[in-house]
């Protein structure tokens, strides 16, 4: 039966690991923005007791880039979107924004900063309707000022209870990206804005979830496994979305932790794979995806050429 992840190949790794030394990732396509603009991960480490989740693990996501992180189960990422969110705190090593050193971070101090992440399962509020689980996006990019400094959250209730115009005009313009953020799913929110959120079939709240991300007007998104639980239409039509996405959006960043190969060779410009907490390898999905050494890691059989399909690695 074809198979669109790499979950499979977990279960080989475990018997069979890789043979290359702990630290020497393949490194295929090492596109280095300039330091101190976007997301950089230097030499961060996660251990919990003797488990090394996240191990020494390096690289960068610029403004405008996709990167794609993949692994089997138990590979470490979300461990390191806990990390880069601020839910979890590093063993050691650094993670900064633009030149901001982030990690020790509470997770709501990241948010306002632009950088915002969805969950695996949803945070949105069940009994909440869907306008206000989107609305309540919107509250890090209200506490962020025009140059992307942390706004006082007196200035925030002052503005709120006594109505000051300037104060009303950011209200209105995040309201609008709440908006905007629904409709950007079609009639698949839209319509239902009025409706609890638990009321929603799965895949809408997996859709809500990412509306919620995009009201915080982020300057760096973290999707995890935003396709989880998608049939392959559905897939498709959220690697569509992710596409115009990017497309309308050129200087957003996007790192997507995904097991469905057919959305990541889609949209990323590269691959991080991450195995046992280590990059294994680096570079654009195609090299990253389908270099032997992955592959033999992974799925435990060697390919000849590369496909564009999930089967591919099924
Ligand atoms: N809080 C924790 N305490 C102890 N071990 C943990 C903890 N969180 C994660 N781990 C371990 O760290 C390793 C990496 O787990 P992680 O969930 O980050 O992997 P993953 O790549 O996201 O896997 P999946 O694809 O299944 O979500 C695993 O061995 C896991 O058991």
């Amino acid at each position: 039966m074809a198979n669109d992840c790499l979950r499979r190949g977990a279960a080989h790794h475990a018997a069979h690991p890789p043979a290359r030394p702990a630290g020497s990732a393949l490194t295929m396509n090492t596109r280095i923005h300039n330091e101190g603009h976007g997301l950089q991960v230097e030499d961060l480490s996660r251990h919990f007791s003797g488990v090394k989740a996240v191990d020494n693990v390096s690289f960068s996501l610029a403004p405008g880039e996709t990167v794609a992180l993949v692994g089997p189960n138990g590979a470490g990422k979300s461990t390191l979107i806990q990390l880069l969110s601020g839910v979890e705190k590093p063993t050691a090593g650094r993670i900064m924004l633009d030149g901001r050193r982030i990690h020790g971070l509470v997770p709501e101090r990241i948010a306002q900063l632009g950088l915002s992440r969805s969950f695996q399962t949803s945070r949105v509020f069940p009994s909440l309707s869907v306008w206000d689980s989107v609305r309540l996006g919107t509250q890090a990019a209200l506490l962020r000022s025009r140059h992307g400094g942390l706004v006082n959250p007196f200035t925030e209730v002052a503005g709120e209870l006594l109505g000051l115009p300037g104060w009303r005009r950011r209200r209105a313009e995040a309201e609008a990206r709440a908006e905007a953020a629904l409709q950007r799913f079609g009639d698949r929110l839209w319509p239902r804005r009025e409706q609890p959120a638990f009321s929603l079939s799965y895949a809408n709240r997996r859709r809500l979830e990412i509306a919620r991300v995009l009201a915080a007007h982020p300057r760096f998104v973290l999707l995890d496994e935003p396709a989880a639980g998608m049939n392959p239409s559905e897939t498709a039509e959220l690697t569509d979305l992710l596409l115009a996405l990017r497309a309308e959006q050129p200087k957003l960043g996007i790192l997507v932790v995904e097991h469905k190969l057919s959305l990541v060779r889609r949209i990323a410009d590269r691959v991080v794979v991450l195995n046992q907490g280590r990059v294994l390898a680096t570079g654009t999905p195609a090299e990253a995806l389908d270099h032997p050494e992955v592959v033999e890691a992974y799925l435990g059989r060697a390919r000849t050429r590369p496909t564009q399909s999930d089967a591919h690695l099924g």
